[in-house]
């Protein structure tokens, strides 16, 4: 087996022919269908949410993912949806497994519906089938599952299973999905490796064929890797902050040195979302259960609980406690570009905010219907930015909008009781929001016309001069 070539364009009679099936339709098993389906494949997407498979078929997206919408439109004909797994994996030749692996209160994943799907593929499946899984699971998992539909294959049948961990981002799926950097393959046969080569040729991409224990170790180590690079940038920031340094001269600093690289040194109030947070405790128990201590995740993790209250220890040191005041919360999903807000920092605020007895108004473009399924009437949801801070003694931004950035800093000043912006991404010009007359704080950045303030290893000026200068 070859550890790295290209994907070459086969006959397009081959690839077309090939029946695919994916087991989930969320983020990950939407958008695969989709860019299958954008590549010549017939695909059956099948999830056990019959609302989600009713949406589906009545020309709905059940999630928000940018380029999604059109890509299933323009290849309706080749996507099928259904609740009917049994029929669907009886004659498949390919099933590709994306269902959740949601966390733990202990950091470990819960596998509940990987088992299952592979309990009912063990069952049904009536013809050589190759079980590609895409969902994030534990290192050993796929070596599992082997073992178990070698054991329990109802059918005298050959299954193939390869670990083939996605890497997508939500906001940019589809285009990660089409263009990805790599594509890999944890397989244990030449059979595995060719079919899925065969598979994935449309695409053109690099390879990396594997073993499937490394394979599900790549998909954690990277994920994880990310966690770090932001929990290091947002430890440098809360330095910046105490030594009067600016993080984002920082970041462009560091990140121009190629073995560093300019992405992931966003500072800000932490990372969310359903994959980093989840997969840092997962890698972390994963380890733990062999006896090793992963301190440098452990770390990670540490530093991003502790980032995700900065907003609010900032506003606080503003305005005291926040009983009857005004919160304006810009931005609920985790990141821009989705609907999602799984593990955002937002929502763990928002729910702190009300619980220190603040009127909390929320905006987002995407996510307020989560916002209000999970907080009813304890939260005012806003349609538009301008109502949500209209009389707001506070506005805490969370998410990094289009929106946001474009908005126009004078309706700050304009429509707040008090103009107090606590910026959790930095959205803003500090010179540019002190000239618009708003009280501005953001993470890891002087305020206008000078430092923050100096820690007490810092020489102290005296009329120009330096006493204890080091
Ligand atoms: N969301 C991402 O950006 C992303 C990226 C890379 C990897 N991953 C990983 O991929 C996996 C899926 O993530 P997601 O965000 O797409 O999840 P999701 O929660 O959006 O979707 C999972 C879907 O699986 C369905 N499902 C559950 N049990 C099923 C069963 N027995 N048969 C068929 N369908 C079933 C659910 O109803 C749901 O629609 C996870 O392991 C995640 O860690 C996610
Ligand atoms: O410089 C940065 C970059 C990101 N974030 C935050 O980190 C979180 C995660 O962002 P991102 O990684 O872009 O989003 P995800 O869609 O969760 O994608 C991650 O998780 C997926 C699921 O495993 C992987 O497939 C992707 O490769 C991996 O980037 C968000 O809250 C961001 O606001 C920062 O704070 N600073």
């Amino acid at each position: 087996m070859s550890t790295s070539d290209y994907g070459r364009k086969r006959s397009i009679k081959v690839w077309k022919t090939m029946n695919i099936v994916i087991a989930g339709t969320g983020y990950v098993g939407l958008v695969t269908a989709a860019c299958l389906a954008d590549k010549g494949y017939s695909v059956t997407c099948v999830d056990v949410n019959a609302e989600k498979i009713r949406l589906l078929n009545d020309g709905a997206i059940p999630i928000y993912e940018p380029g999604l919408e059109p890509l299933i439109e323009r290849n309706r004909a080749r996507l099928r949806f259904a609740t009917d797994d049994k029929e669907a994996y009886r004659e498949a030749e390919v099933i590709m497994i994306a269902v959740g692996t949601p966390p733990l209160p202990d950091g470990s994943v819960r596998l509940d519906d990987v088992w299952e799907v592979l309990r009912r593929i063990a069952l049904t499946a009536e013809r050589d089938c190759l079980v590609a899984i895409k969902s994030t699971v534990p290192v050993g998992t796929g070596d599992e599952a082997a073992r178990f539909l070698a054991e329990h294959a109802r059918h005298r049948v050959r299954f193939d299973v390869v670990s083939n961990p996605e890497f997508l981002s939500q906001g940019t799926a589809v285009r990660d999905t089409l263009q990805a950097p790599r594509i890999v393959l944890g397989v244990d046969s030449d059979r595995a490796e060719r079919v899925m080569k065969e598979l994935y040729a449309p695409f053109a991409l690099p390879y990396v064929v594997t073993d499937r224990k490394s394979a599900e170790m790549i998909k954690y180590a990277a994920n994880v890797f990310l966690a770090l690079k932001i929990s290091y940038i947002n430890e440098i920031a809360n330095v910046c902050e105490l030594t009067g340094a600016d993080i984002e001269a920082v970041a462009e600093g560091i990140g121009m040195d190629p073995r560093i690289g300019r992405r992931f040194l966003r500072a800000g109030v932490g990372y969310g979302g359903s994959c980093l947070p989840k997969d840092a405790n997962a890698l972390y128990a994963l380890a733990a259960s062999y006896g090793y201590s992963l301190k440098t995740v452990w770390a990670a993790i540490d530093v991003n609980e502790k980032q995700k209250w900065k907003l609010i220890d900032k506003a606080r040191s503003h305005i005291g406690d926040f009983r009857n005041q005004t919160v304006a919360v810009l931005g609920a999903a985790f990141k821009p570009g989705t609907d999602d807000v799984r593990e955002s920092p937002a929502l763990a605020n928002i729910e702190r905010l009300i619980a220190e007895g603040a009127n909390v108004r929320v905006w987002d473009p995407a996510a307020l219907g989560h916002v209000s399924r999970r907080f009813g009437d304890a939260v005012v949801c806003c349609q538009t930015i301008e109502n949500a801070i209209r009389n707001a003694d506070v506005c805490l931004i969370f998410t990094e909008w289009p929106a946001v950035l474009q908005f126009d800093l004078g309706r700050y000043k304009a429509l707040m009781n008090t103009p107090l912006v606590v910026d959790g991404r930095n959205c803003y010009d500090v010179q540019q929001a002190a000239a618009a007359g708003l009280i501005y704080e953001s993470i890891g950045r002087p305020p206008a016309g000078g430092a923050l303030g100096v820690s007490s290893h810092a020489p102290v000026t005296t009329q120009g001069e330096t006493e204890g200068g080091r």
